[in-house]
This record gives structure tokens, sequence and C-alpha cells, in this order.
């Protein structure tokens, strides 16, 4: 048999986390991302941006739930604008907590969290240490036999999060994670998303700014479906001056870019 060379079986581009150009999703009628360019790699990304400006659609078309109406988006290499790749490949290396998620009531956190994995098509045997270890991440060790509906808010969206880390996602896509959640569990979320974000991509979408300058490694901010910066933390602090709508040096800052973009569009 002929030897093969690395350079053969290399691939011949960097596959990015995300790599979207010219994005276009529709949410309903609406074009809710119209012409997004957006690069994403490992680490933490906080995806910020005003009410409406296509965040939870753009989550959706990253976690692969809606197609987009144009543009390019490959995920992990594989091809998700055009639906030409494997997307059934892609889902298992996915994880993904929407705004608004559906459970059955009677399930408990246990059989909750191992239902998703077994739709994440992970091996059956991996299960059960995935799903143990899932709930001890978000801190309901104490609760995982109890039924969902007996939860509180928080802890709903805690298994939530167990859900989408359960098989250890390349790409974690959290769409407003912390709604719920009390001053504590914040912070050991903070802390959970750190260690993730080492080697994995994620991306959260929130308004709580200080979540984002305190437990990101990168800052996407978007208005009207496109991309209108993307930075540091502590680039987004620096761009805050007193006058800028705010409390901290990140929120001043968050106001003055997408001031100084609606000044220029
Ligand atoms: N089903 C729909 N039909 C029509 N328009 C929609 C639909 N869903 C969303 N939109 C519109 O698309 C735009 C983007 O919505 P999206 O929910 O993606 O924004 P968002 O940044 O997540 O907002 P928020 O911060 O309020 O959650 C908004 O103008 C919204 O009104």
């Amino acid at each position: 048999m002929r030897a093969v060379s690395t350079t053969e079986t290399a691939p011949d581009r960097y596959a990015w986390a995300v790599q979207a150009g010219g994005l276009r999703v529709r949410a309903g009628r609406h074009l809710a991302v119209d012409g997004l360019d957006l690069t994403l790699d490992t680490g933490v990304h906080g995806l910020l941006g005003p009410n409406g400006a296509g965040k939870t659609t753009l989550m959706r078309a990253l976690a692969t739930v809606v197609k987009p109406a144009g543009g390019t988006l490959a995920m992990l290499g594989t091809d998700v604008g055009g639906r030409g790749g494997d997307l059934r490949a892609l889902r298992r290396s996915l994880g993904y907590l929407p705004q608004h998620f559906g459970f059955y009531p009677r399930f408990t956190v246990r059989e909750f969290i191992e239902y998703m994995a077994w739709l994440k098509e992970m091996p059956t045997s991996l299960i059960p240490g995935a799903v143990q270890r899932a709930v001890e991440r978000v801190g309901l060790t104490d609760r995982a036999d109890s039924k969902m509906k007996t939860l509180s808010g928080g802890m709903v969206r805690r298994a939530g999060i167990a859900q989408a880390i359960v098989n250890d996602p390349r790409v974690l896509l959290l769409d407003e994670p912390t709604v719920g959640l009390d001053p504590e569990q914040r912070m050991d979320f903070r802390d959970l998303l750190r260690g993730i974000g080492v080697d994995s991509c994620v991306v959260v979408s929130t308004h709580l700014v200080e979540d984002v300058a305190a437990a990101c490694t990168d800052v996407v901010l978007v208005d009207q479906g496109r991309l209108v910066w993307q930075g540091t933390p502590v680039q987004l602090a620096e761009r805050g001056a007193d006058g800028h709508a705010g409390d901290s040096a990140s929120e001043r800052g968050y106001s003055a870019i997408l001031r100084a973009h609606r000044g220029s569009a």
C-alpha cells in the first residue's frame, strides 16, 4: 500500500468554529440577520445587541434549527448555509440552550438530560456518566431525581444548561442563559463558561454587559442584523467615556459603540 503523507491528509484550510459571510436569516417574513460577517473560534464570545438586533435568530441559524436565506455559513468546517454538509454529524458536536425551551414536566432532571443526550446520538454506555457530570457542573446534584415541574425558574434554566453541555460540545450556544439565576449561581456560571471556553467555542447571548465583561474573551456586538463591532472586554470598556449611558465602563463602551454606529449608518 502506498504511504500517505501528512500533507495529503491535512485539511486544505483551517476549519473555524463559526464562519459566516454576508449571512441572511429570516425570522418569519422579517430578515432579522441581514448581511452578517462573523468568524469565531475557541473562547467565550459574548453576543450583545439591543432588543430585536437579531441575536436569537443568529443563534437559531448557528444551532442549525433554521436554514439561512442567503450568504455563507460554515461550522467546524461543515457547510450549514447551503445545507450541503453532514448536519447530523455536526449536531453531535453542538450544544444549544434556546431562549425558551420545552421539556416533559414529569421527567426528572436526570431523565430530561438523558433524553437530550440520546437525541444527540451519544453512545448509550457513556450517557449515565455524562449526565451525572453535567448535573454536577450546574449545581443540581441534589435535585437530579426531582421532577422538572417541581423546579424553580432558575433551576430549570440550569437543567437547560446541563442538557446543552452533556455531550461536551465543540460549539456551545447559550441564548440568555443567566435569566432567572441568582447572583451566586451567575458567578458559578461564569466559572463554568470560562472552563468550557478553554477548548470549545462558546457563544452567549445576553443583555447583561457585566456578564460579558466578566466571563467572555471576546465581545460581538450586533445591531439590525449586522456585525457592528468585535473586540475584547477590555477594548469594549476603553470605548466608554463619561456622558455615555451605563453604570460601568463596559456598559458605557457598549452605548458609545452603538451610538457611533447609528450615527454613521
Ligand atoms: N416570527 C417572527 N415574525 C416576524 N418578525 C420576527 C419574528 N421573530 C422575530 N422577528 C423580528 O426579527 C427581529 C430580530 O428578532 P430576534 O429575536 O432575533 O432579536 P434579538 O436580538 O434576539 O432580540 P431580544 O434581545 O429582544 O431577544 C426583531 O425585529 C423581531 O421583531
